[in-house]
C-alpha cells in the first residue's frame, strides 16, 4: 500500500464488478437510444475508459474538464469549464460520468448548463457519492458505492494531483491534508 493511505475502501475486484453492474444497467436503460457518455475530467477519465468498455450498446463518448477544488480538499464552489464539449447536445441522451458526488456543487452547475442546451435527457452516473457532505441535491441515477465522510484517493481521485494513478480506491490519511 502507498505510505501516504490509510486503508483500502475498494479492491481491484470490487471495483471490477461494481464497474460491470453499472455498465449492464446503463446498456439496459439505453438500448436503442443515441447516448452520448459525458466524462468529467480529470477525476472520471479512469472510470469513464472502464465504464464504456462494460457498455453492449452503441455509444459515443466526449469530456469536459471543470474545476472546483484546485490544491485544497475542500470545495470552494468556484466552478469553471477548462474543456467544452465537442458538439451540440440538442436531441441526444446525455449521461454525465462523475468519479465522486460530494458537496453536489460541480454537477449542480454542470446540469443546469448541459440541460439549457436542450438535450433529450440528462443523468448522472458516479463512482462513489458521499452524501454526508452535500450542499446541494442533485439527482444521482447510478452509483457505485455510497462511502462515508472520509477523503478517498486513487482509481482517478487525487489529493494535490497525486494519487490518481493507484488501481483501487483509498481513504488518504488525515496527516496528508490536514498538514496543507
Ligand atoms: O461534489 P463536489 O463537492 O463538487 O466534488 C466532486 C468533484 O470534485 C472532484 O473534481 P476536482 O474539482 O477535484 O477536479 P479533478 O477531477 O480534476 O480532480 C471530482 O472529480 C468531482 O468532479
Ligand atoms: N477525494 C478526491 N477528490 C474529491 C473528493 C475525495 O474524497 N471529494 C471531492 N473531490
Ligand atoms: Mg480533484
Amino acid at each position: 500500500m502507498h505510505p501516504d493511505v490509510e486503508k483500502l475502501l475498494f479492491s481491484r475486484a470490487d471495483i471490477d464488478n461494481k464497474v460491470h453492474e453499472l455498465g449492464s444497467i446503463i446498456s439496459r436503460d439505453y438500448a436503442g437510444q443515441d447516448l452520448l457518455m459525458v466524462g468529467i475530467l480529470k477525476g472520471a477519465a479512469v472510470f469513464m475508459a472502464d465504464l464504456i468498455r462494460a457498455i453492449s450498446i452503441d455509444v459515443s463518448i466526449d469530456f469536459m474538464a471543470l474545476s472546483s477544488y484546485g490544491a485544497s480538499s475542500k470545495s470552494t464552489g468556484v466552478v469553471r469549464i477548462l474543456k467544452d464539449l465537442d458538439k451540440s447536445i440538442q436531441n441526444r441522451h446525455v449521461l454525465i460520468v462523475e468519479d465522486i458526488v460530494d458537496t453536489g456543487l460541480t454537477l449542480t452547475y454542470l446540469l443546469k448548463i448541459l440541460k439549457a442546451r436542450n438535450p433529450a435527457g440528462v443523468r448522472i452516473c458516479t463512482m462513489l457519492d458521499k452524501p454526508s457532505r452535500r450542499k446541494a441535491d442533485v439527482p444521482v441515477d447510478y452509483n457505485g458505492f455510497t462511502i462515508p465522510d472520509h477523503f478517498v484517493v486513487g482509481y482517478g481521485l487525487d489529493y494535490n494531483e497525486k494519487y490518481r494513478n493507484l488501481p483501487e480506491i483509498y481513504v488518504l490519511k488525515e496527516e496528508i491534508y490536514r498538514s496543507k
